[in-house]
């Protein structure tokens, strides 16, 4: 991390910006479970939106589990850095990683289930 002046600066966040959006497509490429999880959001956050529900819970689950997603791809890519061979704690670290992206999933399809599935039978029945 480098930090240059203490004035804020629109070029400095700029460039900032460009990092973080090449992180993104560079999971988005690498990762198939993220790109996966980026079309379910869209969907969720559709759905939300047809259903005329409230979106603010469905897009905060979306950006936990995306975030979640990209902090397991940080993760992995600095365990296979480290420890390239085999080794118990590279294991943790990457298990308990996926289990974090899991439990984010889990209770976001519950928060989806709850907003949603109402609106769906009303909108159906
Ligand atoms: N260096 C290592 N040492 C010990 N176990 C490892 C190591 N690398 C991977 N593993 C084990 O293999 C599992 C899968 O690791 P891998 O790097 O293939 O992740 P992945 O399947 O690509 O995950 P994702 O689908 O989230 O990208 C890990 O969760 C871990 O249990």
């Amino acid at each position: 991390m480098k930090s240059g002046g203490s004035a804020w600066s629109g070029r400095r966040f700029g460039r900032s910006a460009g990092f973080a959006w090449a992180g993104l497509r560079q999971t988005y490429t690498s990762q198939p479970n993220f790109r996966i999880e980026v079309w379910c959001a869209v969907l969720a956050v559709g759905a939300a939106m047809w259903l005329r529900v409230s979106v603010a819970p469905i897009v905060l689950c979306c950006a936990l589990v995306l975030a979640l997603e990209l902090v397991n791809t940080a993760v992995e890519a600095v365990v296979d850095l480290v420890s390239p061979q085999w080794h118990a704690l590279a294991r943790t670290a990457k298990d308990a990683m996926a289990g974090a992206v899991l439990v984010a999933a889990v209770g976001s399809l519950g928060v989806a289930a709850a907003v949603l599935l109402p609106a769906l039978w009303a909108r159906l029945t």
